[in-house]
């Protein structure tokens, strides 16, 4: 344990409710919407996922950092997250893997962090009324100037955050799984595809699951057109996670409409929910959105249930379904949607995150079915 005297830091929420602790990691003040997340571990793979843009993310997890951090565990460059937020904070980390502590790790990447505060208390706060706006300062611990700050801060609602993710220029991906991935149930399959992967803040792992059931993948960014992306001629198209409302990406939106169709479409989170709206369903906030490595969703093509992996705020509104949309999935915590598929078109998609990264594999059979999709439609083609 460092005897190094920790420094102060407060979280304010837009509803009033105020959490004094500990800082670590940077110093400074964010705003962001706050947002927690239930899983035990895979807090590597939480920071470094860049759906969680604009967020200040609470573990409920009570004790974070014990294994450290190593750079084969990430998701991304590095944290995209506004904030995290932990009860206890462990600064001596113990893990052959580990490469740097949580505390330096963030603080290297200009990430404030918060411990010590009662994380019960908080989730329970935003279980009951829904995710807020918060402010987490290091700098200024005046309550009030705090809240004041939380209620003039924008909502999540509306904005485009995914051009703060995404990549600035196209790029091949080539790894596959790594050497712990030991639960992935397929071996390496030889290529046999080309996929464009459309980049709206994905996460590496996806990357790594497409090449290994033997896709080549080109990634391409979030504003990528149609007649750009058909140019790469793919053989399928694979829709990313990302962070935000999924409304304001008309860009992206109009790409897919265009896409459809055309090709076989694969979307994940964020690329699931952009599939629903090009297809004519709406989509609506959750109260305070599913974080964690724990939901279970049947799927609903041969009842079984799988533990998922799931990170989102927003889902597609089962009311506004167009007649072309086939629920495969649902959740079982809310009923909400967690799949899809298209019934006139190849295309299908979920909410929660088959590629894990942290979490259950249960769900990785989805990146062979959209290689059986592949096939089907080059049988199509050649017919
Ligand atoms: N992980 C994701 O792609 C999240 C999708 C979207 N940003 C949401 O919060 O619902």
């Amino acid at each position: 344990m460092s005897q190094e005297a920790k420094s102060s830091a407060c979280l304010a929420l837009a509803d009033g409710s105020v959490f004094f602790g500990s800082a670590f990691g940077a110093t400074g003040e964010v705003t962001g919407e706050v947002v927690f997340n239930t899983s035990m571990t895979g807090y590597g793979e939480i920071l470094t996922d860049p759906s969680y843009c604009g967020q200040i993310v609470t573990m409920t997890y009570p004790l974070i950092g014990n294994y450290g951090i190593n750079f084969e565990d990430v998701e991304s460059k590095g944290p995209r997250l506004r904030a995290f937020v932990v009860r206890e904070l462990c600064r001596a980390p113990s893990n052959f893997r580990s490469e740097l502590s949580l505390d330096d790790y963030l603080r290297k990447a200009g990430i404030i962090g918060l411990e010590g505060i009662d994380t019960r208390s908080l989730v329970r706060r935003l279980r009951s009324r829904g995710a807020v706006t918060g402010v987490l300062s290091t700098v200024d611990l005046d309550p009030q100037s705090l809240i004041a700050k939380a209620q003039a801060a924008p909502s999540i609602v509306g904005q485009d955050l995914v051009q703060e993710v995404m990549p600035a220029a196209s790029f091949s991906w080539t790894e596959k799984l790594g050497n712990f991935a030991t639960l992935a149930p397929q071996d390496s399959q030889p290529t046999r595809y080309h996929v464009v992967a459309i980049d709206y803040g994905m996460k590496w792992n996806i990357l790594r699951h497409l090449t290994q059931v033997g896709c080549r993948v080109t990634v391409v960014p979030g504003t990528s057109t149609a007649a750009e992306i058909l140019a790469l001629q793919p053989d399928g198209v694979f829709l990313s996670n990302g962070p935000g409302d999924p409304e304001p990406l008309t860009y992206a939106i109009r790409t897919i409409r265009e896409l459809l169709g055309k090709l076989p479409i694969f979307g994940i989170c964020l690329g699931h929910q952009l599939l629903g709206l090009a297809a004519g369903a709406r989509t609506f906030k959750l109260k305070f959105g599913h974080r964690g490595a724990n939901q279970p969703v049947m799927n609903l093509r041969n009842s079984k249930v799988e533990i998922t992996s799931q990170n989102h705020g927003f889902a597609i509104d089962a009311l506004s379904l167009p007649a072309n949309i086939e629920v495969t999935h649902r959740n079982l915590n809310d009923q909400t949607i967690e799949g899809m598929r298209l019934t006139d078109q190849p295309a299908f998609s979920v909410q929660y995150h088959p590629e894990a990264a942290a979490g259950p594999h249960d769900s990785a059979y989805l990146f062979e079915e959209f290689c059986s999709l592949m096939d089907l439609s080059a049988e199509k083609t050649k017919a």
